[in-house]
């Protein structure tokens, strides 16, 4: 008996990480202690003392693991599942089961065999404690009557017992290969429809959602929907399986024992899942705050011109450091919080496993379980404490996994009021580029009280070039997004060759129809080469070339030592504004359109770079219909038409010198020093 107090204390000192189960090793080594010195007072040797441990000891390890896994499991899923959290605060549609069909439909195969194998591992998990069980039998068997041949006695079982831990082990990997497959490509194929599907939408739909949340949705949400969809098949499916057959191990075992359990067990996990819900909420807070931190951080470097510009460097970095040293103290509390809850539950579990001991002792001492029996149920009770930990655990990843799906699929089913693509195409040779605004009425789907065009009018003849002047937020830009069909009008008819555009293919008009040419043209992260074919995709590099060429842009772009194939930088930002116009030009004639609309393409340029820009849009405007929206008067002077815009109207039109005749507020527009003599 005193190698076995040696013994059993080498438990402690060997494990003493493992807490909970090396004091359930160590009570039924007491207990068999115990056993051993009411049923014999023999001195017993034991020269398998040493042996036991190696039996003993992977079964604490395997069985720490697991509990420790549960532990970082637990934290992990805190943390993980907070931006879901924050993100259910927007308006929550709901989830449909027949989308996902859709994507799942074609992984059924995989997905059953991940079922079939997480269902087969539960099943052997539940095997494990009563073969445990045998195994300690046999040991205090050996110990009481110190007969027989004990390796020959061990030997089938655990030879058993080694099989089951190696096929469960090939389960558990087979079906987390078949649900991660599963699981990667539902998500790759959500991803790849609801980007197609947002790039479909119109662009009122961009103007009323912010960007950052629509590729949240494509990340955080896709990602979440991913992790819950897994955890919940494979986890859940081994929870209820392990709960249902443990529950039945144990009533087998001792039906009094597991009466007991019956009543306390629910208690403390309902308990549990109310002080989870309590630090999920903690976590939550702190991951909004770490969010915020986050925010201040990506605004400071996305801008960080301007803020050298204006040397805010300190007081972005003091911005910075409040929000962390916030969120800091957050997740402080949150680390306080698991703690003592990590803590307690340690407590109540070891309280629980001291009960069990306590009452299945009595039922050992009348004889009516044997300390194999007690390691069997002390064993299958810890498995149905994990699993009723997991599915309280799981069941709110679930909601939050279904509430990340349903934000998902809102956009996968809303079409746009414009759609892509479909309508009638004029042919490119009867195609002559009139455009008629006919009483034009209109607001944006965002400000639907606040009309912008009110009973607009204005006919742009074919090849001729029509700029539109007037006060800051006239409506001036409105009127090329509704050429462009960004948006329809409420009412009026907007006509190409006498043809509503409503019934024209829109991506035909976008893409052959019209070149667009912006203030500030935004050029993609390639090469200058893949940015002038943008508008073409199929251009060859000697129409690329040409296209440049034409914008004036062939000189500075071979001055480069890469030439064409020189980066442009995040957004263009390696070149000047001058070169970037260029480009964008470049790109709106490359695909020869009949209709140019130039709003404002020089504005933000010196006079050297607009003296450059402006001839190659002098050269750009031959022979084609030209819009243009102005702010500098000076480089629309040579137009045939001038419309003066005022709160959405046209007050004025005519040539530059008619207008400058008639006095009117075009001519206020021009600065006294820059008029004709003739006209001062
Ligand atoms: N996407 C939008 N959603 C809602 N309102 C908008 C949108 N774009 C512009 N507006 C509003 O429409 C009005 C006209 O804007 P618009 O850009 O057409 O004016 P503008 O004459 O081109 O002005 P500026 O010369 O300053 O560019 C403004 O009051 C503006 O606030």
């Amino acid at each position: 008996s005193a190698t076995l107090r040696k013994t059993s204390h080498l438990f402690h000192v060997l494990f003493p990480a493992y807490i909970l189960p090396s004091n359930i090793a160590g009570h039924i080594w007491g207990l068999a202690q115990r056993t051993v010195r009411q049923s014999s007072c023999r001195k017993i040797r034991l020269p398998w003392g040493g042996g036991l441990q190696f039996i003993l000891g992977p079964l604490v390890l395997t069985l720490s693991a697991r509990l420790l896994g549960n532990v970082a499991y637990c934290q992990a899923d805190v943390n993980n599942n907070i931006l879901l959290e924050l993100q259910a605060k927007e308006t929550e549609p709901e989830f449909d089961w027949n989308i996902l069909w859709e994507f799942v439909k074609p992984q059924l195969f995989s997905l059953l065999g991940a079922v079939v194998l997480a269902f087969g591992a539960a099943i052997l998990n539940i095997q494990i404690p009563l073969m445990l069980g045998n195994l300690v039998n046999i040991v205090a068997r050996y110990m009481r009557e110190h007969t027989g041949d004990y390796m020959r006695e061990m030997r089938g079982p655990a030879l058993k017992l080694l099989g089951l831990y190696g096929l469960q082990g090939l389960l558990t990997s087979g079906y987390i290969i078949l649900l991660s497959r599963v699981g990667e490509r539902v998500a790759a194929d959500m991803r790849k429809t609801l980007f197609q599907s947002l790039l479909r939408q119109d662009v009122a739909f961009f103007d009323a959602n912010r960007t950052g949340m629509l590729v949240n949705r494509l990340t955080g949400d896709i990602q979440e929907f991913k992790s819950s969809f897994k955890l919940v098949i494979s986890q859940g499916l081994r929870s209820v399986t392990q709960t249902v057959g443990c529950f039945v191990s144990l009533y087998l075992i001792s039906p009094k024992l597991t009466g007991m359990t019956v009543v306390i067990l629910p208690c403390l996990v309902g308990a549990g899942a109310l002080i989870g819900s309590f630090l999920r909420r903690l976590s939550r807070l702190a991951q909004e705050q770490v969010s915020k931190a986050t925010g201040v951080a990506d605004e400071a470097l996305g801008n960080v011109r301007t803020v050298k510009a204006f040397a805010m460097e300190e007081r972005e970095m003091q911005l910075y450091a409040w929000e962390v040293d916030k969120s800091c103290e957050m997740n402080e509390s949150l680390g306080s919080g698991i703690a003592v809850f990590q803590g307690m539950s340690n407590i109540v579990l070891n309280c629980i496993v001291l009960g069990t001991i306590f009452a299945g002792g009595s039922l050992m001492a009348g004889d009516e379980m044997s300390p194999g029996e007690l390691m069997s149920f002390l064993v299958a009770s810890q498995t149905v404490q994990r699993s009723l930990a997991s599915i309280s655990i799981l069941f709110g990843q679930m909601v939050r996994g279904l509430s990340s799906g349903a934000r998902v699929f809102e956009y996968l089913s809303s079409e746009p009021s414009i759609p892509l693509s479909g309508g009638g195409r004029i042919p490119a040779k009867s195609l002559t580029g009139r455009v008629d605004f006919m009483n034009i009425t209109f607001s944006y789907p965002t400000r639907p009280g606040q009309p912008i065009l009110k009973n607009f009018n204005l006919i742009i003849p074919p090849c001729k070039t029509v700029a539109i002047v007037g006060e800051s937020g006239g409506g001036k830009s409105t009127v090329a997004s509704l050429l462009e069909r960004f948006y329809d009008p409420s009412s009026g008819v907007i006509m190409l060759d006498g043809l509503d555009i409503r019934t024209l293919d829109p991506s035909w008009l976008r893409g052959q129809v019209i070149g667009f040419i912006s203030q500030e043209p935004v050029l993609f992260c390639s090469s200058v080469m893949e940015n002038i074919r943008f508008g073409k995709p199929e251009a060859t590099d000697a129409e690329v070339i040409h296209a440049a060429k034409q914008a004036n842009a062939h000189r500075f772009i071979t001055g480069f030592p890469d030439g064409y194939n020189t980066l442009v930088g995040e957004r263009g930002v390696t070149m000047s504004g001058g070169q970037k116009q260029r480009i964008a030009i470049a790109r709106a004639l490359i695909k020869n359109p009949s209709i140019l609309i130039l709003d404002e393409a020089t504005s933000a340029l010196d006079a050297e770079s607009e003296r450059v820009v402006q001839e190659a849009l002098d050269k750009a405007t031959i022979g084609r219909t030209v819009l243009i929206i102005a702010h500098r008067l000076s480089t629309i002077q040579r137009a045939d038409l001038i419309c003066v815009m005022s709160n959405g109207r046209i007050l004025e039109a005519g040539t530059h010198i008619e207008l400058l005749s008639k006095g009117g507020l075009y001519a206020d527009l021009i600065p006294q020093g820059c008029r004709p003599t003739a006209f001062v």
